[in-house]
């Protein structure tokens, strides 16, 4: 190729040579015409066609083109090895350090049996932009080169498999983020946005994590199933979502749990705190925002907002027509502070999860997360909105084992029987038990550890006992006490009796005219 081109490159400047002069000694218009004709031999006697791609396109000056980035990636992984001299970009969103052709080098590709040539140049503007927003001004831009006769596979077939390759690979080596939402009045203005976001990190996985297996192996088989079913929710017409609902007393791995499935799915995590969004419609713009491939989660839904409460509220406001006209007035102060807050509601919040506007975007999971799921609205968690409910519980001795793995690196030990008994008597969080297990110094061996974690199942076991017994005797106090009451308002309730026969016997004698 390189000498076949040499050889033209000589023609062509010749070709130039003669143009120069030409330009010289004759007017516009026939130059105009001789240029023309002198396109139409080049294109005859030149065998190929040369398709460029800009880096920044000229109607959009601030984002580099979608094309150019997939290219890149292309060929960084498929060509680069055969480039002798490379650059190496850090590029933004990226793990890892993209290797791409340095400028003017040359690398071949080959797509059934098609040879094609991808060259890299840039090109340096004859006058520098007075008033520029990028920091250089030079345009690169990578340049296809292929025999004319496979213009039309090389457009349309080649060419989408290169974007569609870049993408994946862009997809494969970026790193993941963990997005925030802003307070709604914080939305405008220069730079501002609606989600900020830092670099995902967590190490959680389905493996740190403990829980019973039986449970952890139906949960990741959901997960794999969901990611791998866009045409099967294409073909019963769901958009390609599903809901989670963790619940359980805290400190038992829900957030990691989270984290564990964003680790899994490679997907980024928009943690949405509700009370800072403004109203329902905010709500929405927030969903918009967010990306396929994305864990929505709210944390603690019972606490976010009152979301029960307000339908209690309206009720409560149509008995306060009969109040004192100063503590009504108090009472809507307080009222209206409440909904400065957050006037998000039930029905906004249901709509968010599966009304028309959750449709936008796909691969998605929804996440709940609570330690009260009594206290949820039923609507909320329906199947279909939360397709999944997962208790997380104390730990068992199957989630005790995962962590005494974890932590200590053991997988069985004389303790284990020890333990396994007490944490049947027990009630005892993962977290509380992953503390006890995890060695406070150098010196701490694995038993130590384990001996540390049955002192504080003992202590747990007591303060439980103890905490029992006072439970008993307050109940039994309270219990002793309603019976007082009770006894008292029986008393009361056969006096005013006694009174009252009295009374009716009285009227009675004068309505029968005797003399009481
Ligand atoms: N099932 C578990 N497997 C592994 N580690 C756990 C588990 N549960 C808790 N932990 C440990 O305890 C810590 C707290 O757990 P996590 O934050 O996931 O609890 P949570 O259920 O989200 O609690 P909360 O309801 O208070 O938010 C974690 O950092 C983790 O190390
Ligand atoms: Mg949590």
């Amino acid at each position: 190729m390189i000498g076949e081109m040499t050889h033209l490159g000589s023609v062509m400047a010749a070709v130039m040579f003669v143009w120069a002069i030409f330009r010289q000694l004759f007017p516009d218009e026939f130059r105009r015409d001789v240029r023309k004709y002198v396109n139409k031999v080049v294109s005859y006697v030149y065998p190929y066609v040369e398709i460029t791609f800009h880096e920044y396109q000229v109607d959009s000056w601030f984002e580099r083109s979608k094309a150019f980035e997939s290219i890149e990636r292309y060929l960084s992984t498929n060509s680069s090895k055969r480039a002798q001299r490379l650059k190496a970009n850090v590029i933004k969103d990226s793990e890892s350090v993209v290797l791409s052709m340095d400028e003017n080098e040359e690398v071949t590709d080959e797509f059934n049996g098609i040879q094609i040539w991808w060259t890299s140049s840039k090109k340096i503007p004859q006058q520098r932009a007075l008033f520029s927003y990028r920091g250089d001004e030079e345009n690169r831009y990578y340049k296809l080169i292929c025999r004319r006769e496979h213009r039309d596979i090389i457009t349309n077939v080649y060419m989408k498999h290169v974007l569609d390759e870049g993408k994946a690979i862009a997809v494969r080596t970026r790193q993941r983020k963990l997005y925030t939402n802003n307070k709604s009045e914080n939305w405008y203005g220069y730079k501002r946005t609606m989600w900020s976001h830092i670099i995902f990190e967590h190490p959680s996985t389905f493996d740190t994590l403990a829980m019973d297996p039986k449970k952890k192996k139906e949960i990741l088989n959901d997960l794999m199933m969901f990611s791998k079913s866009k045409d099967y929710y294409k073909k019963v017409g769901k958009s390609w979502k599903r809901g989670y609902l963790l619940y359980g007393p805290p400190g038992t791995g829900k957030s990691s749990m989270i984290a564990a499935m964003a680790n899994l799915l490679e997907y980024d995590i928009y943690d949405l705190e509700l009370t800072s969004v403004k109203d329902n419609t905010d709500l929405r713009k927030l969903l918009i925002g967010t990306s396929s491939k994305s864990i929505i989660v709210i944390e603690d839904i019972d606490c976010s907002l009152d979301l029960t409460g307000q339908r209690k509220e309206k009720k409560k406001e149509e008995s306060k027509d009969d109040k004192d006209p100063v503590q009504k007035k108090a009472e809507e102060e307080v009222g209206d502070k409440k909904k400065k807050g957050s006037e998000v509601t039930l029905s906004g919040l249901l709509n968010f999860i599966d009304g028309l506007w959750s449709a936008c975007g796909s691969e998605r999971l929804i996440v709940f997360t609570t330690n009260y799921v009594e206290k949820l609205d039923p609507a909320l968690i329906r199947r279909g909105r939360m397709d999944k409910h997962i208790e997380m519980s104390y730990c068992c001795y199957e989630t005790f084992k995962v962590l005494a793995n974890n932590y200590l690196d053991v997988e069985s030990h004389e303790l284990f029987e020890t333990i396994s008994r007490m944490l049947g008597e027990t009630k005892m969080t993962p977290a509380d038990v992953a503390e006890s297990l995890m060695p406070k110094s150098d010196e701490d061996s694995a038993e130590v550890c384990l001996n540390k974690l049955i002192k504080s199942l003992e202590d747990a076991k007591e303060e439980a006992r103890l905490k029992a017994i006072e439970d008993a005797k307050a109940e039994e106090e309270a219990s002793k006490k309603k019976e007082e009451n009770f006894e008292k308002v029986q008393e009361s309730d056969a006096k005013l009796t006694d009174e009252g026969v009295d009374k009716v016997q009285v009227s009675d004698a004068k309505e029968n005219g005797v003399n009481v």
